[in-house]
């Protein structure tokens, strides 16, 4: 078999799908994108594909190596989310090869449901709590928001009030019936971090994650020291030489790398392992599309230190397209009581509705993530 075509559709809300065709008719699905540079993204796929066509795509491991050394610079979120979505499309090529789901090729199951959790609230964590009674219906009881709005090196003790209060509420309304993440997203900084998880303490989150930007990871371990909340970060590293320093330096209690960002499925099931040998768990990033969520998955089930799985259902970036629609097997990624099942298909487990995805490429978003400002006009992280 040989590769014989890689093709990219930009699709709403802010997704990127990537077909490869093979000379035997079997075609794999992958979901290379950065949010906000996705057009950056299909540009790299597209060179990377100089490694590809006219080779076997059984040699995942070898093509992945080529597409990792080759080009001499290597890692960051472009290059490693362009290898991410081929690697997922080349496990979805042999999976439906061997006619076995992802999971069988990586060993089975280890588990016969995964946990996921909802997001609640938005860029701006109002309306929480609405939120929270809605999707509680819907079976889910674990959940993420965000912790704050713009937030300065050194801000108030109002503005840690204001953030304390909102999380205050949420448990004075469902007591310790619900868990849930406090997401800092990268707005907090150091200086910041300590007050706000000392305030947060008496609240018991699931875990705070970003708890400073990833290039400040030489604070885990000390702010680790400082509270017993358990941290979370993941989303911006992009491979096992990223997170080899944060589980040498300690301090992250859950690595949360994305299926999209970190090289795929080939490195995402090493970074897995990798963190069960530092007794940290596996939670996959993942606010992105179906076959984002689906390699996840496909990790998930085979790694006994994934303990949660993020999935985009409702999420606030949704807008003009929702996770499922773009597949015509949804029925297969029902949630029932906040756990879904194996996708027991062969390979991904995802069936794209092509048609569909090929008329959304006709007119897609360029979607970017807004631009936030202090009061003082200076640039504040979104
Ligand atoms: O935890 C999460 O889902 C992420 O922090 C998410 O909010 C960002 O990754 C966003 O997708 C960037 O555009
Ligand atoms: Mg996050």
């Amino acid at each position: 078999m040989r590769i014989t075509k890689l093709t990219t559709y930009a699709v709403p809300p802010r997704w990127m799908f990537l077909k490869i065709e093979t000379d035997e008719g079997v075609v794999g699905w992958g979901e290379p994108v950065i949010e906000g540079r996705a057009r950056t993204v299909e540009a790299a796929v597209h060179e990377l594909s100089d490694y590809l066509i006219g080779h076997d795509p059984s040699r995942i491991n070898d093509l992945w190596q080529v597409m990792y050394r080759a080009g001499f610079y290597r890692g960051g979120p472009i290059l490693m989310s362009a290898i991410a979505g081929i690697d997922q499309a080349l496990w979805d090529i042999k999976g439906k090869v061997l006619g076995r789901p992802v999971y069988e090729l990586l060993g089975g199951l280890v588990r016969d449901k995964m946990k996921v959790y909802s997001w609640v609230g938005g860029d701006r964590p109002a309306d929480v709590i609405r939120d929270i009674k809605r999707l509680r219906e819907g079976g889910f009881d674990t959940f993420k928001m965000n912790g704050t709005e713009e937030l300065a090196i050194v801000d108030s003790a109002r503005k840690v009030d204001e953030a304390v209060a909102r999380i205050a509420e949420i448990r004075e309304a469902f007591g310790n019936d619900i868990e849930f993440g406090i997401d800092f997203h990268g707005r907090v900084a150091a200086p910041m971090a300590k007050p706000l998880l000392r305030a947060l303490e008496p609240y018991r989150p699931l875990f705070v994650e970003e708890p400073v930007l990833a290039e400040q990871a030489e604070q885990y371990p000390r702010l680790a020291e400082h509270t017993s909340i358990p941290l979370a970060a993941g989303e911006r590293m992009y491979s096992r030489f990223d997170f080899k320093r944060v589980f040498q330096a300690g301090g992250i209690s859950i690595v949360q790398p994305d299926l999209s960002h970190a090289g795929g499925i080939t490195e995402c099931f090493k970074i897995a392992s990798m963190a069960e040998a530092h007794d940290v768990a596996f939670a996959p990033h993942c606010p992105l599309g179906p076959v984002a969520l689906a390699s996840c998955l496909a990790v998930d089930f085979v790694s006994h230190n994934a303990v949660l799985q993020e999935q985009s259902m409702g999420i606030h970036y949704n807008q003009g397209a929702e996770l499922l629609d773009f597949v015509k097997n949804a029925e297969d990624f029902h949630i029932e009581n906040g756990f879904i099942q194996p996708l027991g298909k062969p390979g991904l487990g995802v069936e794209i509705d092509e048609e569909r995805v090929i008329e959304a490429a006709k007119n897609p978003p360029d979607w970017r993530n807004p631009v936030w400002r202090h009061a003082d006009g200076s640039v504040a992280e979104w």
